[in-house]
């Protein structure tokens, strides 16, 4: 069966509607933000593209908008299409007219893929960044697995299971070295795009799978009901060391 491997913590909230999904999403997001800025200082998120800036936009709405250190949020992308930051596709565009644009993130604090660059190399300067911040201190280390643990990672699921761009039955879903991939054959466009490795999604303090609408009922059905029949879709593979939690509206849940 697809389902979450037994020995791992994950809940799951069922929403009667958006509005009530959008608003415990943003709640979540704000004590993990509190929580980890009066630990330690620093608070790192990965953000995904498609609908997920929507799904966090009552962050900018009051209370969230205050109860927010922003200027202790380094943010990061699950995964970016190789486009320009201007372009309709990117995912860093996305994230900026939505959100960042209105909060006051140190511009130091994004790390957007650098957009000059091939999808090979746009991975290779990611994954070098990343290094480079590990070795400062502001993204830790998972002593279990050795790869970078962030405090939160907010992922999308499309209607065929994937997560950020790790597509069911492509090879990157069994990538198990690289930290940062490229893809240059996604199934859904535009096809060149970055992504983030199961390794390090699943290294993760805290990744919130947050998922809307009917058209994902049967993914959710496949990953998270009993299945006579189970394909292993990437959304299963999600099982980060520290807690995952699952975002559902009912449309997304009705086949559960
Ligand atoms: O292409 C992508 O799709 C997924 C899912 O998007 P959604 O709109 O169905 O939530 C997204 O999480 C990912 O970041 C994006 O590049």
């Amino acid at each position: 069966m697809a389902s979450m491997p037994e020995t791992k913590k994950f809940a799951i909230e069922i929403f009667e509607g958006e509005d009530l999904l959008v608003d415990s999403l943003a709640k979540y997001v704000v004590d993990l933000s509190n929580k980890f800025t009066s630990k330690r200082g620093a608070f790192t998120v990965c953000l995904s593209g498609g609908s997920m800036i929507e799904y966090l936009r009552k962050l900018l709405e009051s209370p969230y908008v205050d109860s927010i250190e922003w200027s202790k949020w380094q943010v990061f992308w699950l995964d970016e299409r190789v486009v320009p930051k201007t372009h309709a596709n990117s995912n860093y565009k996305l994230a900026l007219d939505g959100l960042l644009s209105t909060v006051p993130i140190p511009p130091g604090n994004v790390y957007a893929i650098n957009d000059t660059l091939s999808a090979e190399g746009a991975a290779d300067d990611y994954e070098t960044r990343l290094r480079e911040l590990v070795s400062k201190g502001v993204i830790t280390l998972s002593p279990t697995s050795g790869f970078p643990k962030f405090d939160l990672i907010l992922l999308g699921m499309g209607p065929d299971g994937h997560v950020a761009s790790l597509f069911p039955g492509h090879p990157l879903v069994h990538e198990n070295k690289r930290w940062v991939a490229f893809i240059k054959d996604s199934p859904k466009p535009p096809p060149e795009r970055i992504t983030l490795t199961f390794p390090v999604i699943n290294s993760c303090a805290y990744a919130a799978l947050v998922v809307t609408g009917k058209d994902e009922a049967d993914a959710v059905h496949s990953v998270l009901g009993k299945s006579e029949n189970p394909v292993k879709l990437p959304a299963a593979l999600v099982s980060p060391e520290g807690e995952l939690k699952w975002f559902l509206d009912k449309d997304a849940a009705s086949k559960l």
